[in-house]
Parts: structure tokens; sequence; C-alpha cells
């Protein structure tokens, strides 16, 4: 280590997102590891309206690693963090800031503390997917900040063991993790099937819906399924691979149908095992349910889908509409079926991309209040049928790119001086 001896402090932000399954990860052959029993594949989600970002830094004044979570600390100390950071030190290469006149050298990494603070642009543990672009973000950073040489799919098998589905967000647009075969699980990693220009109409719209915080975490959910049910097997040995197989081509060709059929069943699917766990999970609630049957009776009035929904671990569904002319006409629905609180303002109901509320010609509350029944529904809801509150809020979003490192100096999340979040 050469420098100014104790004083220097070297750091790297990056920004990661997140992701959402179309084909569902669900059970796993390894515990510790991390190892599902199939494949699944992804979306990944425009950061710049979910994403986390990440600074990370080392110093020899540090006496140990520490880390703070949307400005909290928080603990390194369990097994996932601490293989993660175990791989990536092994993996850990020379590194020289010539301006700075730092030199580290490999074997120096292995006695250096580290400071890392992270920030999600979402709530935190809400069922969107934070555990997978904050672990996606912790790998990425620190494989810059340490030099390393592997590419992206190679780092992926490192983040898959700190959250298995944070391994497909290190590539944008649309992933596949491939589940591997050995028992190392160095061949269980993520891939890009195509970028996120590739089939860039699709808009996605998030139903953020009003839940306590979720009582099964996916591990232990997972966990409970496999040991439990008698589906899972059939839905992994059976049906997935079949859908990879269809899921991959429709991806390929821009199959909006194919897409969606696939990604609403396997979602479905997903919840079916959830079901015959025993005890049995219940992930999705009473809104979930509507929301689910809003779009399958406007899909089946068109007579070709044009809205895909997916729902992961809890009730918030996730809905991917062919084109933007689409996401305006679910947009429209959506508010017609779950208008805010009468105290809740337009501008914070619908966040994200606001432009889609303007293509669906919605300025204010009183807009929202003209709406009328879509011609789907036959029978006028009455207004007290609608459910005012059930959902807390709707993200429009789209498909977007992977990891970037931010080398604005200004975007980083601990003070260059003293490595302390700022
Ligand atoms: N930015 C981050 N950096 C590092 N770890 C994070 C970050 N954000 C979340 N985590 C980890 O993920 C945990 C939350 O994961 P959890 O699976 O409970 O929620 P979620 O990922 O938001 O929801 P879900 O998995 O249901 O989509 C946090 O307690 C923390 O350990
Ligand atoms: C329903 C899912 O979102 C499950 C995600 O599970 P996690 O990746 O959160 O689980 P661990 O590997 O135990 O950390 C489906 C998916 O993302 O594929």
């Amino acid at each position: 280590m050469e420098g100014e001896p104790e004083k220097w402090i070297l750091m790297v932000t990056a920004r990661t997102p997140t992701n959402i399954a179309v084909i569902k990860y669900w059970g796993k052959r390894d515990e510790t590891l991390i190892l599902p029993i199939n494949d699944s594949i992804s979306v990944t989600l425009d950061p710049n309206h979910l994403c986390t970002t990440t600074t990370v830094s080392v110093s020899p004044s540090f006496d140990r690693d520490r880390m703070w979570l949307n400005g909290k600390e928080i603990s390194l100390q369990g097994g996932r963090f601490q293989s993660c950071l175990r791989e990536i030190r092994a993996r850990a290469q020379d590194v020289e800031d010539k301006k700075k006149g730092i030199k580290i050298k490999k074997e120096d990494w292995q006695k250096l503390h580290l400071h890392i603070a992270s920030y999600n642009n979402f709530p935190t543990a809400a069922g969107l997917a934070s555990s997978a672009a904050g672990l996606a973000c912790l790998v990425f950073s620190l494989a810059k900040l340490m030099n390393l040489k592997e590419d992206n799919s190679q780092l992926s098998a490192i983040a898959r063991q700190g959250s298995g589905s944070a391994c497909r967000s290190l590539y944008g647009g649309f992933v596949k993790w491939i589940m591997g075969k050995e028992d190392d699980g160095s061949d269980s990693l993520a891939v890009q099937l195509a970028d996120e220009k590739h089939w860039d109409e699709l808009v996605i719209i998030i139903a953020v819906v009003s839940a306590r915080q979720k009582e099964t975490s996916s591990t232990s959910g997972m966990r409970d399924t496999v040991e439990t049910s008698a589906l899972i097997q059939h839905r992994a040995m059976e049906v997935v691979p079949k859908r990879i197989v269809q899921m991959e081509k429709a991806i390929q060709n821009r199959d909006f149908p194919s897409f969606a059929r696939l990604a609403c069943t396997d979602s479905n699917q997903f919840h079916a095992v959830c079901l015959d766990t025993y005890p049995p999970i219940f992930y999705m609630n009473d809104t979930s349910h509507r929301i689910i049957s809003c779009v399958e009776k406007w899909n089946r009035a068109e007579g070709t889908p044009q809205v895909a929904y997916t729902f992961d671990a809890g009730p918030n569904a996730v809905m991917i509409a062919r084109d933007r002319k689409t996401a305006s006409l679910l947009l429209q629905r959506l508010l017609y079926n779950f208008p805010p609180q009468s105290d809740t303002n337009l501008d914070s109901y619908i966040i994200g991309d606001k432009s889609i509320l303007e293509d669906a010609g919605i300025k204010d509350m009183k807009d929202v209040e003209a709406l009328t029944p879509p011609p789907e529904v036959k029978d006028t809801i009455l207004p007290t049928q609608k459910s005012k509150g059930d959902v807390s809020y709707f993200i429009c979003t789209r498909p977007g790119g992977g990891p970037v490192v931010l080398s604005d100096e200004t975007q980083a999340l601990l003070d260059p001086l003293i490595g302390l979040p700022k």
C-alpha cells in the first residue's frame, strides 16, 4: 500500500436496477450457495424510476467493514453479505490511482476495511425487489472498486449468493438465470437475452397494493414449498423448462400474445404452488385478485392480450402493456376501479413516467372522477364498489438498462474526506 499513510480514501458509486420475473424462480436445491431448481427469466426495470445507488469505499483508516442502508447503519454479519464480500475479495486485483497517489496490491484487500452506503429510490422490503437491486449493486460496485476482471455474468454468480433474484439485475433488458448443474454453483448465472432497446414499446405499470409487512419471506416461503408441495416438482421438471424455451422465443420475436400468456400463467402457477405449500402461503390479496380480473376481462374482450400481469411474493401487481396507447387505456381502467382516497393528490398517486397519464387525458382529480366504466364491464360498478385506498400508488415505468458506474462524485453517498454517510 502506498499513498499518504492513513489518510486516503478511494471510492466508487454505482447504480443498479431492479427486475421482475416473468418466469419465476421459486425453490432452491442448495440453500447456502442459492442454487435454484429451475431457470427463470426477468425484465429489468428502468433505473430512472426504481434503482439502488451504492457507494463503496476503502481506506487504511477504517477499522472494520460498515454499511448504511437508506441512512441507517445495518449489520454486515449476515451469511449472505459475508459470502458476497468473501467472493469479491478473493478475486480483487491490484489498483492504482495515480492522481491520488494510491497503490493497493491485491493481497492488501484481505486486510483493508470497507465503508458502504446504499440508497433505494423506492420502498425497501415492500415487495419491490429491493434485495435484488441492493445485492446486485453491492457486488457490482465492489467489483469496480477492487478492479475485478470478471464480466457481469460471472459477477451475477456472486450476486446470486446474496439473493437469488439479484443475479438477474446485472443486465438490462431481458435476462435469463440459468440454473446450472454444478454442485459448486459456478454455472448458475445470468445471461442477457436481449437488451432494453430490443422491445422498447413495452410499458410497465406497478400497482403498489396497500398491505401490512409480508408474513412469509421469499427465502422461507420457497423452502416450505420445496419441503411440502407435491406440485413444485412437476412445475420445476415439466412446466418451466418448456415455458423457458417458449418465453425466449416470444421475447426474440416480440410476440406479445405469447409473452403475456406465459407471464400470466407462470405467475398464477407460482401462486398455486404457494397455496399447495403446507401450511399454505397467500401472497396475493383481494385487491390483487380484482386487478387480475380487470385485466383478464379486458384481454378477453379484445380477443388478444393487451396487458400481462405478474405478482411476486406479495400483493403488488406488475402489469406490462404492449405499447403506450394500451398503457394509457390500462391506466384509465385502473384509476376507474382504484381511485385515490379523497385526500391523496394525483401527483403522488401516479409516479414515475407521468407522460402516460397525459396520454390518458388525465390532468387532475376531476378527470379521474369523470372516468366512465370501460366497455367490457357490462354492469356499471356502483361508486360504493370502487375501492378507494386499496392501491397506495402506481409506478409507470418501462424495461431499462443494467448497472452503471456514476463517475460524477457529487452523487457519492459517502463523504470523500471522512468516508461516512453525507
Ligand atoms: N440497497 C441495498 N443494499 C444492500 N442490501 C439491501 C438493499 N436493499 C435491500 N437490501 C437487503 O434486502 C432486504 C429486504 O429484502 P426483502 O426480500 O425482505 O424485501 P424486498 O426485496 O424489497 O421484497 P421482495 O423480495 O418481496 O420483492 C433488506 O433487509 C436488506 O438486507
Ligand atoms: C417470487 C420471486 O420474486 C422470488 C425471489 O426470491 P428471492 O431472490 O428474494 O429469494 P432468495 O434467493 O432466498 O433471496 C420470483 C423471482 O424473482 O424470480
